[in-house]
């Protein structure tokens, strides 16, 4: 996958961040409050909590989904969280490969367009070598049958393709919201470690959520989500 270079990753780093939600009956309540955290360019960092710690809040705020209340995050020189909508949908297009808890893959497009939807995101014409750019991929995640419709694909499937649609723009930043959680543990540990062998090919910067112990064990470091405040710290 080195073949098309990915911009070079920069350090990502969360200061003095604060996201409320609201409840129910429109009460806010804390769901992140990170200090301060810095993840170094070209690391493999995962992210483990209990479920509702705030593990997607967090992939999401990264990725520009939603601003912080207070606070900033910074991706190299670009401040993320100051930066207006389109401008933070650009970064997001050229920077971040996402790979969402529920897919979201487009359920009347087959395998092949739902990989390459980043292309025609960025306004590219489909061409010959990102054709084969997303077979090579389909490939390696152990997709053969690119003219299946993403409707009728089982759920490791479409995780699969998710995947896939995530790394086709080679990334420097990989968010990944518990990539492996649909597949059996034998197409988890080769579907993480090609993950992580992506990432590594290309020196993007990887986050992965998740609850797999195989997989955190992949990443050079692990980030403790949970407790009361929820404050990251990076364990060894
Ligand atoms: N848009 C939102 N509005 C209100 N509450 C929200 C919103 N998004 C998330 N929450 C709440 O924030 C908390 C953290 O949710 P989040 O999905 O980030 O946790 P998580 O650690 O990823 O959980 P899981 O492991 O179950 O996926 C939960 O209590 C959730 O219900």
């Amino acid at each position: 996958m080195s073949e098309r270079l990915a911009s070079a990753a920069q350090p990502l780093h969360f200061s003095g961040i604060e996201v409320d939600h609201r409840d129910g009956d429109g009460r806010p309540f804390r769901v992140l409050d990170i200090p301060d955290f810095k993840v170094p360019p070209g690391a493999l960092i995962g992210l483990r909590g209990p479920s509702g710690s705030g593990k997607t809040s967090l992939l999401h705020l990264a990725a520009g989904f939603f601003l912080p209340d207070a606070g900033s995050i910074r991706w190299g020189d670009v401040a993320v969280s100051t930066l207006p909508g389109a401008a933070r949908d650009r970064w997001r297009r050229e920077t971040v490969g996402f790979i969402f808890q529920d897919f979201h893959l487009v359920p009347e497009l087959d395998v092949l367009a739902n990989i390459t939807l980043p292309a025609s995101f960025s306004g590219w014409r489909q061409t010959s070598d990102q054709v084969a750019r997303a077979t090579t991929l389909a490939g390696r995640m152990g997709l053969t049958d690119l003219r299946r419709r993403a409707a009728v694909l089982s759920r490791g499937e479409q995780q699969r393709v998710a995947i896939a649609r995530a790394l086709f723009n080679a990334p420097a930043l990989i968010l990944a919201d518990e990539p492996t959680a649909s597949l059996d543990p034998a197409h988890a540990a080769e579907v993480g470690s090609l993950l992580v062998e992506v990432a590594r090919e290309s020196g993007a910067t990887l986050l992965c959520a998740s609850h797999d112990p195989v997989l955190l064990a992949r990443m050079q470091q692990v980030a403790v989500i949970g407790d009361g405040p929820l404050i990251l710290k990076v364990a060894a």
